[in-house]
């Protein structure tokens, strides 16, 4: 297993840093958000500052953990960390003959992205704040409860759960987030983990940056 560290760069327009991957690598030529392997003894953070400055010239100041997932390529079982980040420096430079741009979450890259990262890519525009207005429907008495965002430009499915196996069954259907209550938090993460983006319930706006620094996505602050 190779742990892999991902960078979500949300620039001010909400647009997100997409490149290429350079020639010589498995899947030249296939777009992917920026970030590389961990190398011995490096945390996700700091291997993600590392190859933004490496690959990009770009300066990573904070970045907060969002979700992680496993895929299973024919060169590789990898562990991948996804990390979001809105505190940066810099212009990306396209230092290992990648191309590399900002991209609005309704807009296509002029290649394919990796096979994980479509499905993960419309996840970029979640918000950071869940905001409630949102249609809830109960899809059976023992499925999970799912609640459907609509919006103009982004759909995103989530679905309330209370346990890892809900969780888990949330993963499995493709939903794109979930919403916990807090005192379920830290036992739906898998290894200190969540692995999907993950709101908490009721949470005061004002604890959003512990929640935050804890991998939950954001939080649907007290009415
Ligand atoms: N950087 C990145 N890798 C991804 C994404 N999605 C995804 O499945 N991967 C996979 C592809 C690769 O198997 C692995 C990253 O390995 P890599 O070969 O690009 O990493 P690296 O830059 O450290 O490589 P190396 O040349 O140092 O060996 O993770 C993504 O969005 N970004």
């Amino acid at each position: 297993m190779v742990d892999v560290a991902v960078g979500v760069l949300i620039r001010e327009d909400g647009r997100v840093l997409l490149s290429s991957r350079p020639e010589g690598k498995p899947y030249a030529g296939y777009w992917e958000f920026p970030g590389g392997k961990l190398e011995a003894d490096e945390t996700v953070h700091d291997a993600l500052a590392r190859e933004l400055r490496e690959e990009l010239g770009l300066e990573l100041l904070d970045s907060t953990p969002w979700f992680v997932t496993e895929h299973r390529y024919e060169h590789a079982h990898v562990r991948l960390h996804f990390r979001r980040s809105h505190h940066f420096k810099g212009t990306p430079e396209c230092r290992e003959g990648q191309q590399c741009g900002w991209f609005a979450s309704n807009e296509r890259t002029p290649g394919l992205l990796l096979p994980v990262d479509q499905a993960i890519v419309n996840r970029a525009s979640l918000p950071e704040v869940f905001d409630d207005r949102t249609d809830t429907l109960t899809l059976s008495r023992t499925a999970l409860q799912a609640t459907v965002v609509r919006d103009r430009k982004a759909r995103w499915v989530g679905a309330r759960v209370e346990t890892l196996d809900d969780v888990l069954k949330a993963v499995a259907m493709a939903f794109d987030f979930v919403i916990v209550e807090p005192e379920n938090f830290d036992a739906l993460l898998v290894d200190g983990e969540p692995r999907i983006p993950t709101y908490v319930n009721r949470a005061p706006a004002a604890d959003l940056e512990k929640w935050q620094k804890k991998g939950a996505h954001g939080v649907k602050p007290e009415a």
